[in-house]
């Protein structure tokens, strides 16, 4: 699902962010990306959905050669990933319906269809029933799963999640991520940046860590050792 192959990134600034990364994540894994602050995750999530690009390697993500990619091209080629972020930048003056549903409203999917789409994901996040509650009358952890609801409606290949705990009480961090694991088992590939110990401990997935940039270990049923 997605392969980076010697993939550098260095910022106009000169720090190497990311170098010589070698990855592989397969269809339908659950990995988390740790490392402390400035090791280079965010920077991983930026070049995943293009926002970055390598200064060195390729990347193919289903099937696309992102380093190949034009820049008008973009916008298709993100239609493959949800994303979710700690603010969880949900639009303020818009209800949680209206939140979700614009995602589909740019794709172009019909109305009857959003209602549908939108109602069923809503249902999925446990929201069913604050379809007209704006952002600020939700609790953080509310909010975070409208994030997601609108991040899974398209129904990407690939959620990515940068920090998706990093607002959130230990009680709404780990239902945030209960939910991101029946989003992965519904069949997405999920990526998760997180701080969170605790909860990479004990949920026992693939952890990938980071350090200056660079890969420092890779296990599957791993820990979060700092
Ligand atoms: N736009 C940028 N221009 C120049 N340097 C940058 C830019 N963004 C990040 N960096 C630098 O690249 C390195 C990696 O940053 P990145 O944000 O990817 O780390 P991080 O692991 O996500 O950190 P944190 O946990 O604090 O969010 C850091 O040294 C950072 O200062």
């Amino acid at each position: 699902m997605i392969t980076l192959q010697d993939v550098s990134v260095t910022y106009p600034t000169g720090t190497h962010a990311l170098q010589q990364i070698n990855l592989q994540v397969g269809k339908g894994e659950f990995v988390f990306v740790v490392g402390s602050s400035g090791s280079g995750k965010s920077t991983f999530i930026k070049t995943l959905l293009g926002e970055v690009k390598a200064t060195h390697g390729k990347i193919f993500v289903a099937q696309k050669q992102l380093d190949r990619i034009k820049r008008k091209e973009l916008p298709y080629y993100r239609r493959i990933l949800g994303v979710v972020f700690q603010e969880f930048r949900l639009l303020k003056d818009r209800n949680v319906y209206e939140n979700v549903a614009l995602a589909q409203r740019v794709v172009g999917v019909s109305k009857q269809k959003i209602e549908k789409n939108v109602m069923n994901i809503l249902e999925l996040v446990g929201l069913s029933g604050k379809e007209k509650m704006r952002p600020k009358e939700l609790s953080g952890g509310e909010q975070q799963r409208v994030a997601i609801a609108r991040a899974m409606v398209n129904r990407p290949a690939i959620l990515l999640a940068d920090e998706p705990t990093g607002n959130l009480d230990p009680q709404n961090s780990w239902e945030i991520m209960k939910l991101l694991e029946e989003v992965n088992r519904l069949g997405t590939t999920v990526i998760v940046v997180t701080h969170n110990h605790e909860i990479v401990n004990k949920m026992k997935k693939r952890v990938i860590a980071l350090h200056s940039g660079r890969i420092t270990s890779d296990e599957m049923q791993g820990g979060y050792i700092q």
